[in-house]
């Protein structure tokens, strides 16, 4: 098709602002659904994905929009993950519009990850449509998300479309607008060929997927393409775009959005922000920004039952089949044996694969507390990278250590900016900025290391505010600090899964208060387990956990049977995840009190 007639558009918005509703009108309107097919939300239906056998997860759908000027504009509308991990795949999905749908609710208005969304898009170079939603609710405020709009993120919101994706109302002009304010695609069908990666995933059914962009040149079915970051050829088997319903194409040309199956046999290969080009006549240059993702954060996964392990490196596999930006490896642990130390972009990234570990596999895991990755240099001159406490260096040799440290925006109301305030100092945050974006709305710009924000960051952040805040963060380099490594010991006996890395100067009260919580977290035993924190050789805190006297049940008072089993199932599901270390049996907990220690 003739570019000019073509737009690429993402929608960027805060969570639960609308994305999800307002992508099913547009698909409604433009005739791609009917009504009864969109009573399932098309585009976060994994259901549907299974039933098909191909993947609508990465959401790159085409409509086909006869304008007002008669002309029929094929309009692509490309998904962006939502979640702050997954900021890289967000900006390479942008990379691939010309514009973007900004929907704002305007019974909430601005919030951190519309800024951090807009921020993206506008660093892409996108064009971008305000759209204010929800209008149908009674607290609906226009005026003041207009206001939100310019004053926080900069963008002239006088046009803002306001609508409401849920009954429809003014949706229709959103169309309008795209193609009447949205550059079309410039690129040339005739140059060499080079399109961008934005998404891959592997099916079961198929294989690798890659969708892409084409940006210069023609994409066909049976060519031969060359991933430009790594210089491997592989034969392009198919070609489709969703609409949302798969459909088979023979060619995508500068410009246009598909996806296709190629000899593509592991989705490592076909990296998100890679460029393809033709190995007959290949392009010059990369498309910009390839970077490799890098995990951020790290944490160590054992299985309960010791002869799950093999079990457990054959689903991790099978996960990273999917996923290029998780990683693992092998490690040991004298109190937990055998496991895997695995890299995530994120704590919701770490969520999710743990979870799809024990519900599609069917394992039961320990993880350890996650932490991030420390450059350390030693007295010697030589830098290493750390990422497990168990293999910190001797003190003695450590000249100097950095963190990783992030740029935070909060975006909060000013009644709540004092606790705020007082946890980001906690967390050891220094001040960037301080900033009215509306009358009672505040913008703070911290920096903090990204190690705090790891540990429990978000929930305490989430309680100081009632839920009035939020959060978006970008890594922003690296400082250095005096960290060092806590171990904690049980019965006597350094744990070593137990170990965490913390700051010199906070090293005190979180041995304190680690130890404390873990007295609640471990079950009394048969006999007095002494709990302490330590420094090297050095005691910071202690405390035990002493030994059952009675049956807990007769604590009850006979009568209330209610309350008997209820402390029943509490026993019971404390058994599932315990790990016995030495004598005594450690909950899963335990392992994450580290999490929780800002909590009480
Ligand atoms: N009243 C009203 N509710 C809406 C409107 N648009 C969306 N909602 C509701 O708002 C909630 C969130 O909408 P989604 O479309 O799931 O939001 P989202 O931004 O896609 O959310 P995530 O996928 O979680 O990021 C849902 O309960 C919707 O029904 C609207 O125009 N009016």
């Amino acid at each position: 098709m003739d570019p000019k007639y073509i737009r690429n558009f993402a929608i960027i918005a805060h969570i639960d602002h609308g994305k999800s509703t307002l992508s099913d009108r547009l698909l409604e309107l433009t005739g791609s659904l009917t009504h009864r097919e969109m009573q399932a939300q098309v585009l976060d239906a994994m259901d549907l994905e299974r039933e098909r056998g191909i993947t609508i997860k990465a959401h790159s759908v085409r409509m086909m929009y006869k304008a007002k000027d008669g002309i029929t504009y094929q309009l692509n509308l490309i998904d962006t993950p939502g979640h702050v991990d997954f900021s890289y795949e967000v900006s390479r999905s942008l990379a691939s519009c010309e514009g973007a749908l900004l929907v704002v609710d305007a019974t909430q208005g601005v919030e951190a990850q519309t800024l951090a969304n807009a921020y993206l898009a506008i660093s892409n170079g996108l064009e971008i449509l305000p759209v204010i939603n929800k209008i149908d609710l009674p607290s609906a405020d226009i005026e003041r998300t207009k206001e939100m709009i310019e004053n926080t993120v900069g963008l002239p919101a006088d046009d803002a479309i306001a609508v409401s994706a849920k009954t429809g109302l003014n949706v229709e002009e959103i169309l309008e607008a795209i193609v009447t304010k949205l550059p079309s695609p410039k690129g040339d069908a005739s140059a060499p060929l080079q399109a961008l990666i934005f998404d891959s995933w592997f099916d079961a059914y198929r294989g690798v997927i890659v969708l892409a962009r084409v940006i210069n040149g023609r994409l066909r079915t049976g060519q031969k393409i060359k991933l430009m970051s790594n210089g491997k050829v592989f034969d392009i088997e198919s070609m489709g775009v969703l609409t949302p319903k798969p459909v088979e194409i023979a060619e995508l040309s500068a410009g246009e959005v598909g996806f296709f199956v190629a000899t593509i046999k592991n989705v490592v290969d076909s990296k998100v922000g890679d460029t393809i080009t033709d190995p007959a006549e290949p392009a010059t240059e990369m498309l910009p920004g390839f970077e490799d993702i890098k995990s951020m954060v790290f944490a160590g996964l054992y299985t309960i039952e010791s002869h799950e392990h093999g079990a457990l490196r054959d689903a991790l596999e099978k996960l990273k089949l999917n996923d290029a930006s998780f990683s693992f490896e092998p490690e040991s642990s004298v109190a937990l044996g055998f496991g895997f130390r695995c890299g995530f972009l994120g704590l919701l990234h770490m969520e999710i694969i743990q979870e799809r570990l024990e519900r599609e596999f069917n394992l039961d895991l320990i993880t350890t507390a996650p932490g991030v990755k420390y450059r350390i240099t030693l007295t010697g001159g030589e830098v290493v990278e750390v990422e497990n406490p168990s293999r910190w260096p001797d003190p003695t040799n450590i000249a100097q250590i950095e963190e990783p440290v992030i740029i935070a925006k909060i975006l909060t109301n000013e009644e709540y900016v004092g606790g705020i305030l007082k946890l980001v100092e906690d967390k050891r945050g220094k001040q960037q900025n301080f900033e009215y974006v509306s009358s009672n709305r505040v913008l703070l710009t911290y920096q903090l290391p990204l190690n705090e924000i790891v540990l429990d960051f978000y929930d305490r952040l989430k309680s100081v505010s009632r839920g009035y805040a939020s959060l978006d963060y970008a890594l922003a380099g690296m400082w250095v600090s005096p960290m060092v490594k806590m171990d904690i010991l049980i019965g006597g006996d350094p744990v070593d899964a137990l170990s965490v890395i913390v700051h010199r100067d906070f090293a005190f009260e979180r041995g304190k208060s680690l130890v404390h919580k873990m007295r609640e977290l471990i079950p009394r035993q048969m006999f007095e387990v002494a709990l302490q924190a330590a420094i090297g050789a050095k005691i910071i805190a202690r405390e035990t956990v002493s030994a059952i006297r009675k049956d807990v049940i007769a604590k009850c008072y006979g009568g209330d049977i209610s309350r008997k089993k209820k402390l029943l199932n509490k026993q019971k599901e404390g058994k599932k995840r315990m790990k016995r270390i030495g004598k005594v049996d450690i909950p899963q907990e335990a392992f994450l009190a580290v999490l929780k220690v800002g909590e009480d």
